[in-house]
């Protein structure tokens, strides 16, 4: 069979490339994506249908909004009005689906209750695009359906669902979900009864449904014996979809030789615990030090998959940064005083000064560590806003947004060995290793007669909330976020809130504290300055947004689903709650988001989800956690799975860029800042590890402290529930910034 050509029209959702995916997994065909305000053809319907009957087919994509709002379907409305000579085969799905129905006379009318992450099996007529597909299960992402009469399908007998057509007579119906005792049969397929247009409510894309394969070979067969029996007149007009690529950005002038990695390896019998050799440090090098630590609970790291070793990077006033502000778009890289650049400069080139400067520090050789050292900061919420063109509502002029520091020297520590790595990337840096290796020895000398150090106590002026959101506030949000989700205008709205914290203890004792009572695998202390502005992070995180190995495997493990824990939670209880439709939803959803960003990534191949929501077990709750990678062809441009990722998909909800509109206007327009973004390193040997900011604190100069916490908001989320939930999550957070120093023990 020869390669045919299938555009996609791409409604800014966030599964379009899961579907891009597919088709050119089991179709042979390429695929071009356009948006569906594509500024070419928006205003110009002629150029549209010269361009568009080049391609054999098109696929009119899924989206958030109503298909009778043009702002929402765009140029899919005008696919199903061409010239009898000018027709092309179009699949509509989901919000393309809808807009199909509507061109040729059903309604679209609200359901009773959204579908939102739910997967159904649905009934189907064999035959057409469904002959011999079998039993399929059908993902569902819709508050809006498709009816074919003004009649109540409820009440109609299941023969006559497949002889609907008195309003619509063109319309043929393919298959039902019949399922639903709320909503009655929902229509979940249909075709047009003399031109190629067929469309699919439900997401065949979806990693829980199944026969997407089948459906859209049978699809593509019947798209060929259209267009054998009706060639198109074809205009030339192919131009370039002008699609702004984040990969393409000019890389900056090379700044720095290539280092070599000088290492020495300590093997402890018995590791010396993270935070006394941080003090340790600290009291002989008087640098500043950022820990990136994997907690441990008895002795064993919490989650040994993702928090293996803990990472102490240190570092003195001249080391270099680099700092970027969403409000002043402003771009700074330093040495000391000695600024090396200041430009104006969009977020895509954040992403290439980063990736440059971790070229130039390059080492090619180093010990079994997944940091030899390299740019440990954090990018902002709103860092990640600008990289899918939402405004943020405020943002700070001076504070950055994207803040890396160069580490040159670290320590790494080895939970599972019981090694401690000591590295240097400078060119002459034996005395440093040395005396640094002799200092771990004799701590580990003291550590087995002494117990730990206690940490020092705060002032006795009590720690208090300064401001907090309230609960009918909170409650009033989440019900805001419900009526857009019962709108179309999105599937699912992770709401948050901040609860500001004046507390008199120094941020490291406040650390130590969250250590002990919240060990997580993403446990970090961070305190950076520059120019007048610093900032402070202490955080407990158990979820890693996005990481690379050296190689090039890129891994997601998003979390979505949370229980308490309690007296009377058990771990088989945790189980049977997240097993719930409703958690399940939440966390598919993300799965798939997360799928479709890093398909998006050019190079990235075999994307894969080995992980379906499984249960994970921490200090204070259980979450629930699935695993999605993919391996670069290209492992040196592995931050284009950064760049096209943010903000995290589990902070915003889907689809990701309406979401985010949303959240700003429900959030009023208050930046999340560091809460939400992420926080991790690049490190100079090729890999890279990023946390979602989450269960952490984090305050600017000497401000309040910030505590962010919040939750996915779906269809069926109770405002209550959400409220609790929220609770649950900043509690650990807050009891250490709250806990007075007497009542403190260690
Ligand atoms: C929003 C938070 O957490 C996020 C939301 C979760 C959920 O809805 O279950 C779980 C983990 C995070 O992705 C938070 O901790 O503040
Ligand atoms: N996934 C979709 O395309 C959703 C379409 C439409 N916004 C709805 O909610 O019904």
């Amino acid at each position: 069979m020869p390669q045919g050509k299938v555009l996609f029209i791409d409604a800014y959702d966030s599964f379009s490339n899961n579907i891009t995916a597919l088709l050119k997994e089991h179709l042979p065909v390429t695929v071009e994506t356009i948006k569906i305000d594509d500024p070419r053809f928006v205003l110009n319907d002629d150029a549209f249908r010269d361009f568009s009957s080049e391609f054999d087919a098109v696929v009119a994509g899924p989206g958030p909004g109503h298909p009778a709002e043009a702002r929402d379907v765009g140029l899919i409305a005008k696919l199903w009005n061409s010239p009898e000579d000018r027709v092309v085969p179009v699949l509509g799905i989901c919000l393309g689906f809808q807009s199909l129905g509507l061109a040729f006379g059903a309604n679209v009318a609200r359901l009773k209750e959204p579908r939102h992450g739910l997967v159904t099996s649905v009934t189907h007529c064999d035959g057409d695009v469904f002959a011999g597909v079998g039993v399929v299960k059908a993902t569902q992402y819709h508050s809006l359906h498709v009816r074919l009469g003004d009649h109540d399908e409820r009440a109609m007998d299941s023969r006559n669902l497949w002889n609907l057509r008195i309003c619509c007579p063109e319309l043929v119906p393919l298959a039902w979900d019949d399922s639903d005792g709320r909503n009655g049969p929902i229509l979940m397929a249909l075709r047009h009864c003399s031109k190629p247009f067929w469309g699919v409510q439900y997401h065949p894309e979806s990693i829980c449904s199944t026969s997407g394969q089948r459906l859209l070979t049978n699809w593509w067969r019947a798209v060929c014996e259209w267009n054998a029996l009706h060639p198109r007149k074809l205009v030339e007009s192919r131009s370039d979809s002008g699609r702004p690529s984040l990969d393409t950005t000019p890389e900056p002038e090379s700044m720095f030789a290539r280092r070599e990695l000088h290492w020495s390896t300590v093997k402890l019998d018995e590791a010396p615990d993270v935070a006394d050799i941080v003090e340790m440090l600290r009291d002989a090098t008087a640098c500043e030090v950022s820990l990136l630590e994997s907690g441990v609970r008895n002795g064993r790291p919490v989650n040994p998959e993702t928090g293996r070793f803990s990472i102490i990077c240190l570092r003195d006033e001249t080391s270099l940064q680099v700092r970027w502000s969403a409000n002043k778009k402003n771009l700074t890289v330093s040495q000391g005083t000695n600024v090396l650049e200041n430009r104006s400069a969009p977020i895509s080139e954040v992403f290439s000064c980063l990736q440059a400067i971790t070229d130039q520090h390059r080492a090619n050789d180093g010990p079994d560590t997944p940091f030899w050292g390299g740019l440990v900061g954090f990018m902002s919420y709103e860092a990640g806003l600008e990289t899918i063109d939402v405004k943020p509502a405020r943002t700070d002029t001076v504070r950055p947004d994207v803040w890396f520091a160069m580490t040159e020297r670290s320590v790494v520590v080895d939970h599972v060995e019981g090694l401690v790595y000591v590295q240097s990337i400078r060119h002459e840096d034996k005395t440093w290793l040395s005396s640094t290796v002799e200092k771990l020895r004799q701590l580990v000398t003291r550590h087995s007669v002494t117990l730990s150090a206690p940490a020092e106590r705060g002032t006795t002026v009590n720690a208090h909330v300064v401001a907090g959101p309230g609960k009918n506030d909170y409650c009033a949000k989440v019900r805001e976020c419900q009526s857009h989700l019962r709108a179309g205008s999105s599937y699912e709205l992770c709401l948050t809130d901040q609860t500001l914290v004046q507390s008199p203890t120094d941020p490291w004792t406040l650390y130590r504290r969250l250590r002990q009572a919240n060990p997580a695998p993403f446990g970090a202390f961070m305190s950076m300055v520059a120019e007048g502005v610093s900032m402070d992070a202490i955080g407990s995180s158990p979820e890693r947004f996005l990481s690379w190995s050296r190689d090039g495997r890129c891994q997601f493990r998003p979390i979505k689903g949370t229980v308490k824990k309690g007296p009377s939670m058990t771990r088989a209880k945790a189980e049977e709650i997240l097993s719930s439709a409703k958690e399940q939803a939440e966390n598919l959803m993300i799965v798939d988001l997360i799928r479709h960003d890093l398909s998006g990534v050019q190079g990235i191949q075999d994307v894969h989800v080995p992980k379906l929501m499984v249960v994970e077990e921490y200090e204070t709750v259980y979450q629930l956690v699935s695993v999605i990678e993919g391996q670069h062809n290209y492992p040196g441009r592995c931050i284009d799975a950064l760049a096209r990722s943010l903000p995290p998909g589990s902070m915003t909800g889907a689809p990701k860029k309406r979401s985010c509109e949303l959240l700003s206007e429900i959030e009023a327009g208050k930046p999340r800042g560091l809460y939400s973004g992420v926080l991790g390193y690049f490190d100079v040997g090729g890999g890279a590890d990023f946390s979602v900011v989450i269960r952490t604190a984090f305050r600017w100069d000497d401000e309040p402290w910030r505590v962010g916490a919040g939750g996915a908001v779906t269809a069926l989320s109770r405002p209550e529930d959400e409220w609790e939930e929220m609770l649950t999550k900043r509690q650990s957070v807050l009891d250490v910034l709250l806990a007075s120093p007497e009542t403190w023990s260690e």
